[in-house]
């Protein structure tokens, strides 16, 4: 991976998680050059970062083995269409934009190996998760670059299909904000109870961390560890039967077909 150079078009919040991800694995500022048209966003991200950043996306491109197109689905078109005479019939095109396909990218950056992917923003983390779907012109090296970049802030899974893109969006792209949403709630309905925000706040940020370690570390199952958490009778159980009363995992289900929905109707807005 140290040899090899990854543009990113477009500085936002995902390009910096991904940026902050590569450097905390020891890839060199050297290797990694961003454009983004926000001069203050350009500033921001080369003190984070230590990184070249450019007003110019062709002129960031240039020379790059990896190019990663981290701009909003809504511009993507556009941006794609300005590129697409810069770049070079062997360059790597990586996408996280949710909702844009392979088929609309070749269609604005002409025939190209490219890889549809959707990480999540723990990659700043080095905790994040993507799923990755590669069009049939990439190489088998390619392949491995672009599981290397992600696999450079957290897990990489590949699918066969690319239109599980869109429940991979719906679980672990978007994920991140349920979770906060829930930590949200937690501290809100904490502070309700009479603890002091920063307590309440603690006490639901750790418990989410020592939750998600033991799911994650522990080799038990989420309904066995939370069987364990729940005494027969006890305040668990009261919690949880509220919980499943106001129909929570039929909730969870509707919220996660919105966001696949979603995910399938930008492609289909955008696409053209
Ligand atoms: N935020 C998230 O959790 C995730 C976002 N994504 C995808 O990542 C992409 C970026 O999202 P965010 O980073 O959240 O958005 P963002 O708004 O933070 O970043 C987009 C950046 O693109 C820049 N930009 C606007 N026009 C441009 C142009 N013509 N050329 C170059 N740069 C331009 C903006 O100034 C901004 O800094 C989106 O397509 C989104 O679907 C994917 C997975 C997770
Ligand atoms: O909300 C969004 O559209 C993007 C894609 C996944 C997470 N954020």
């Amino acid at each position: 991976m140290s040899d090899t150079r990854i543009a990113f078009i477009g500085a936002g919040n995902m390009a910096a998680s991904l940026i902050g991800g590569l450097r905390a694995q020891g890839l060199p500022a050297t290797a990694i050059r961003a454009s983004d048209p926000g001069a203050e966003r350009r500033a921001l991200i080369a003190a984070e970062h230590g990184i070249e950043l450019f007003a110019d996306n062709a002129e960031a491109a240039a020379g790059a083995d990896v190019v990663v197109l981290a701009v909003k689905p809504q511009v993507m078109k556009a941006v794609c269409q300005a590129l697409a005479i810069h770049l070079r019939p062997e360059q790597l095109i990586v996408s996280i934009a949710a909702g844009i396909t392979c088929a609309s990218l070749e269609a604005w950056l002409g025939e190209r190996p490219v890889v549809r992917c959707m990480p999540n923003t723990p990659a700043l983390l080095r905790q994040g998760v993507s799923g990755l779907f590669a069009n049939p012109r990439v190489s088998a090296a390619q392949r491995q670059q672009a599981e290397q970049l992600l696999g450079a802030v957290g897990l990489a899974l590949w699918l066969d299909e690319e239109r599980l893109i869109d429940a991979v969006t719906a679980v672990s792209g978007s994920g991140p904000a349920y979770f906060f949403l829930l930590m949200e709630a937690m501290t809100a309905a904490g502070e309700r109870l009479g603890l002091p925000h920063d307590s309440a706040a603690q006490l639901t940020l750790q418990t989410a961390l020592g939750a998600a370690r033991m799911a994650t570390e522990s080799g038990v199952d989420a309904a066995e560890l939370r069987r364990r958490v729940t005494s027969p009778n006890g305040t668990t159980e009261a919690a949880i039967n509220t919980f499943q009363a106001g129909g929570f995992e039929a909730l969870v289900q509707q919220a996660l077909d919105a966001a696949a929905r979603r995910s399938a109707e930008l492609a289909e807005q955008l696409g053209r």
